[in-house]
């Protein structure tokens, strides 16, 4: 069973002008698939693609039927009015998540990710780090069959950062499937079942670690060596 199956041909945010083409990849139960490229790369506009939010596109994007998905942008968003705690009331209502699991999950993922003393504040009010784990939190209450997360590590502190790894390995051992851009390539290397390397709108390389390092030339490379390798290091 595949949980996510895209195959996007053109896609851009002015019909006559394509900013991505010839994506296609399958993410399967249980695997974590790390988006990797340089700035402006395309990383976001294939997520925002495959999510609906792009009006000219051609290609397929197929998600499992019955599957349901979170997606975690960028750039938090929230409800202005709404304390955290409205929020999470508000999610779990949308998403009928059972009162009990709720109760569960919400204390948990708000101890650990410390943020129990700031439930009755405004997300909107948070430094960047906090607005970020107040959107993982948003996430992980709903417990999705995808997660769909644009860059989840710049901002976070290390135990934040140490929370959500583990959380990750979790929710993959649920069986849940995980789409993750990201620039932090030591930690994407460590934890990535299979990359996608996006570079001028177009998939350069894609698989695991192993078959990177065949695309790159890089047989005993780590992903940042493959990554400049394929990217072309500006700078040498
Ligand atoms: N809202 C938009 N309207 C028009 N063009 C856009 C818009 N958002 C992004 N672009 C353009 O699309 C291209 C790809 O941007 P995208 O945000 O997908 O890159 P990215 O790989 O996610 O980059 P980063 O690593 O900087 O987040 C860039 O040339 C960018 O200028």
């Amino acid at each position: 069973m595949v949980l996510l199956d895209v195959s996007i041909k053109l896609a851009g945010y002015e019909a006559e002008k394509s900013v991505i083409s010839d994506i296609a990849f399958e993410l399967n139960p249980g695997e974590l698939i790390g988006v990797i490229g340089p700035n402006g790369a395309g990383k976001s506009t294939t997520i925002k693609t495959l999510l609906g939010l792009i009006e000219h596109w051609k290609g397929k994007v197929f998600f499992q039927d019955g599957a349901s998905y979170t997606y975690i942008p960028e750039r938090p968003i929230f409800y202005d009015e709404l304390t955290l705690q409205e929020h999470i009331d508000f999610i779990a209502a949308v998403e009928e998540v059972d009162s009990e699991i709720l109760q569960e999950r919400s204390s948990y993922y708000l101890k650990n990710f410390r943020m129990d003393q700031h439930i009755h504040e405004l997300p909107a009010t948070y430094s960047k780090g906090m607005q970020q784990k107040a959107m993982l939190i948003l996430a992980l209450i709903t417990s999705p069959d995808i997660y769909i997360i644009d860059e989840p590590f710049i901002g976070l502190d290390p135990d934040a950062m140490k929370l959500l790894l583990t959380t990750i390995e979790r929710e993959k051992e649920r069986g849940a499937g995980i789409l993750m851009s990201t620039h932090v390539l030591d930690t994407a290397e460590r934890v990535c079942d299979r990359f996608l390397l996006i570079i001028g709108g177009e998939l350069k390389a894609g698989g695991t670690l192993e078959e990177i390092r065949v695309s790159s030339g890089r047989p005993e490379g780590t992903l940042y060596d493959c990554y400049h390798a394929i990217n072309g290091y500006i700078n040498e």
